[in-house]
């Protein structure tokens, strides 16, 4: 196959889970991956390409550290042990990528720290600058930092999260299985290999995630990996699974991605006729002509209907802290090409508690004409708002024209509800 990849400069996200870094029994390290993975990465970078890991390990590492068998139940002491492993961590993959006179960052994050526009906004800068500086950064959760309500959870998200984030081309999860299958590969041995996913939003029809993590230091399985395509297709980049024992794979895989014509991928989405099963046989036997080692590939959205930086921001950077309830009039109103700003006289209901311009759920409802909510229509959450009024008041201004804000609140800070910066709903 010709070796386009030369000529065009790509960024890549890597994630790798603790499975390929660490034995999972003995959780000694797999020092022979992250050799290979190094050697992919400087190669890449010869070639012009941008990438940045997404390393999962530190827990694991400072178990081994501590010479404990199991994770502990208390959380300050798993976060003291991911402090000691994070260090650990770090360290191996800088004395293997400075071999190569490769320079690499260490960037620990919170969901606490993407939280605000300007902070996400700078993190993003932080992230290109690295980039720009030639350096590869090493990306994980704060660990020691972080507590439930602020945890992205697992590492498929944060990796999915900061695709999103510097606008990459590609995201790769290396993992322990070659691909996604029909099933477990570890306790199915008739699952089939899933190749091509060309539009997830149509589901996954015949496809069983629900095993779990297939180690004892993965997190989340495979269903967090479907999670993190949602996430990075959504927002524009191609997301693929793929074993980490050949990472040398990761090249020859992009080539075979140019090679396709997904320069116009809603073309690939439209044409997809749901029939996942017989996309698959085509695909493997296209493959095995043109040698390409398997993996899955979820094909990204187009750049018309990909989210934008602060849409994808708003839907998953941040977290939800109450609902609004908006009748379908308002709905279709925020949601055509050229959306409105929401008015309170859209609104029907408010549920929760929550503040100014925290993020809330927009949930589409129906009005009974005793102006009760009616309880057989299904809420559906649609999109995700930030209000700039909290929910108390919003209790009160419901249903209003705007011009009636201030007499109801003795003040009106705005005759919007949300304005449309503050608005997102997922792609359709
Ligand atoms: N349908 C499926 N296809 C492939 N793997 C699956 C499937 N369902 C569950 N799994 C499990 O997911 C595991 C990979 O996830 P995980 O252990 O979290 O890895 P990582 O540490 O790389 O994130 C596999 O080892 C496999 O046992
Ligand atoms: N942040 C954690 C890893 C969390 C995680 O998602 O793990 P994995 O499923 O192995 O990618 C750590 O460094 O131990």
């Amino acid at each position: 196959m010709e070796d386009t990849t030369e000529n065009k400069s790509y960024t890549l996200v890597i994630k790798l889970g603790s499975s390929s870094l660490v034995d999972e029994k003995t959780k000694e390290p797999k020092l022979a991956i992250m050799s290979l993975i190094v050697e992919t990465v400087v190669r890449l970078r010869r070639m012009g390409h941008k990438v940045i890991i997404v390393s999962s390990g530190g827990i694991a590492v400072g178990l081994r550290t501590m010479h404990m068998d199991k994770r502990p139940k208390h959380l300050a002491e798993v976060q003291a042990i991911a402090a000691i492993g994070q260090g650990r961590l770090i360290g191996r993959w800088d004395l293997l990528f400075s071999q190569f006179d490769q320079r690499i960052a260490q960037i620990l994050i919170t969901r606490n720290d993407i939280l605000d526009w300007s902070q996400y906004k700078n993190a993003q800068n932080t992230i290109n600058e690295l980039l720009n500086m030639g350096v590869v950064p090493i990306v994980n959760e704060n660990d020691t930092l972080s507590v439930s309500e602020i945890k992205f959870g697992d590492n498929d998200t944060l990796s999915a999260i900061t695709s999103a984030l510097i606008g990459a081309d590609y995201l790769f999860l290396l993992t322990d299985v070659d691909c996604l299958y029909t099933d477990n590969p570890r306790t199915n041995p008739d699952a089939m290999p899933i190749l091509v996913v060309p539009d997830l939003s149509k589901g996954l029809p015949g496809v069983n995630t629900t095993g779990g993590s297939g180690s004892d230091v993965g997190t989340g399985g495979m269903q967090t990996k479907l999670v993190a395509a949602d996430l990075a297709t959504n927002a524009g980049v191609h997301t693929l699974i793929m074993k980490s024992d050949t990472p040398a794979n990761i090249g020859k895989i992009v080539e075979y991605m140019q090679s396709l014509d997904l320069d116009d991928a809603n073309k690939v989405k439209k044409a997809y006729d749901g029939d996942l099963k017989e996309l698959q046989k085509t695909e493997l036997k296209k493959l095995q002509a043109l040698d390409v080692p398997l993996h899955t590939k979820f094909i990204a959205n187009d750049n018309k209907h990909h989210l934008k930086n602060r849409e994808f921001w708003i839907l998953h950077g941040l977290v939800s802290k109450g609902a609004i309830v908006i009748d379908q009039g308002a709905c279709a109103a925020l949601t055509r090409k050229n959306k409105a700003g929401l008015l309170p006289a859209g609104v029907i209901d408010v549920q929760g508690s929550f503040h100014e311009l925290e993020c809330v759920d927009i949930k589409v409802g129906r009005k009974l004409p005793n102006g009760e909510i009616d309880p057989s229509f299904p809420l559906e959450i649609v999109g995700k708002a930030r209000c700039n009024y909290t929910s108390t008041e919003l209790t009160k201004i419901k249903g209003m024209h705007s011009d009636l804000i201030e007499e109801e609140l003795g003040y009106s800070d705005s005759e919007y509800v949300a304005h449309r910066e503050n608005l997102a709903f997922p792609p359709r």
